[in-house]
């Protein structure tokens, strides 16, 4: 018996059943799902008075290293860019979707809205991008769980509140919950990257994992998905030291071939830095590479000045 923990919440539980099938699969042997309640997913105060987003992390981890369970699930994004010294990375499985995905009453465009239009999202990094792309609707800070956020747009839930014209969500998320049909548009990765790991999960354990769980975790894990996420990781941790604004990254790999393309935004969303790379290089570490020479252009670029001013918003 293995035991996979996981948040409740209906993606964490979605996305943690098909690795424990999958892990089930590989070993032959039954994997149970052992719930962890977070502080995150109990209070509805913003996130960033709990320790921000790692809160999920944490707690998680916590039921690991405990030894309440022996592998957990999480969204690559959530995690902190810098290794547990106790637990190791086991597999990285096939990305799925890395956009953002509009959910619009009406199905209307999000370019048609009226202005004043209330567009709900609680990552500085949307914000930033909607204020650049769509100046004239309203920005709705939110969090909570994404059913609660949809129905908030969607009208379809009793008890919450139908007060937003739109939502921007992970397009991923949305899919791993079955609710892909509710997305009226997807926004091309291009012109709007997301979040590093976007759309990734890492399958994570205790560094001295071995025996059967070991192996399922080695072919589970898929290479090009694992050194993409790393490189889009890598321009977050090397600009963290020098940049706190909203940041998207995105790097694939395409017949050998490595592309990395970052973009910092100012909070405001009025000015830019991007930076884009692609690896034709035999370099045994084309991630940090990579990183390296986007997160440079990028401070040439000058996005260490698009940080957040002290007392400016
Ligand atoms: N921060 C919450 C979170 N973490 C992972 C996902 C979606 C799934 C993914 O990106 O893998 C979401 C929700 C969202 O951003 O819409």
């Amino acid at each position: 018996m293995i035991r996979l923990g996981t948040r409740g919440s209906a993606l964490a539980l979605a996305q943690s059943q098909r690795v424990a099938d999958s892990i089930a699969a590989r070993t032959g042997e039954e994997v149970e799902l052992v719930t962890i309640t977070t502080q995150g997913d109990v209070s509805t105060a913003p996130l960033a008075s709990m320790g921000g987003a790692g809160v999920f992390v944490v707690a998680v981890r916590e039921a690991l290293l405990a030894g309440e369970c022996d592998v957990v699930v999480h969204s690559l994004k959530d995690l902190p860019t810098a290794p547990h010294p106790d637990l190791v990375i086991g597999a990285v499985p096939k990305r799925a979707d890395a956009r953002d995905a509009g959910v619009v009453a009406g199905g209307v465009a999000l370019k048609d809205l009226p202005a004043g239009s209330r567009v709900g999202t609680g990552s500085p990094r949307r914000q930033a991008q909607l204020r650049r792309r769509f100046p004239e609707l309203e920005v709705v800070e939110m969090r909570g769980n994404v059913d609660t956020r949809l129905a908030r747009v969607l009208g379809d839930r009793e008890g919450v509140e139908h007060d937003l014209d739109a939502v921007i969500l992970a397009a991923a998320g949305l899919e791993r919950i079955g609710r892909e049909g509710v997305v009226t548009e997807h926004l091309g990765i291009d012109g709007w990257p997301t979040a590093p790991g976007q759309g990734a999960l890492a399958v994570e354990t205790r560094a001295d994992v071995s025996g059967a769980l070991k192996r399922a975790l080695i072919g589970l894990d898929h290479a090009s998905t694992r050194t993409a996420v790393e490189a889009e990781r890598a321009v977050l941790r090397k600009l963290e030291a020098g940049c706190s604004a909203p940041l998207g990254a995105h790097a694939f790999i395409d017949d050998g071939m490595m592309f990395l393309a970052a973009r910092v935004y100012s909070p405001e969303g009025e000015q830019v830095s991007s930076a884009h790379a692609q690896y034709v290089d035999d370099s045994r570490t084309p991630a940090e590479d990579l990183a390296n020479r986007v997160v440079d252009e990028l401070l040439q670029n000058g996005a260490a000045d698009l940080m957040p001013k002290e007392g400016a918003r």
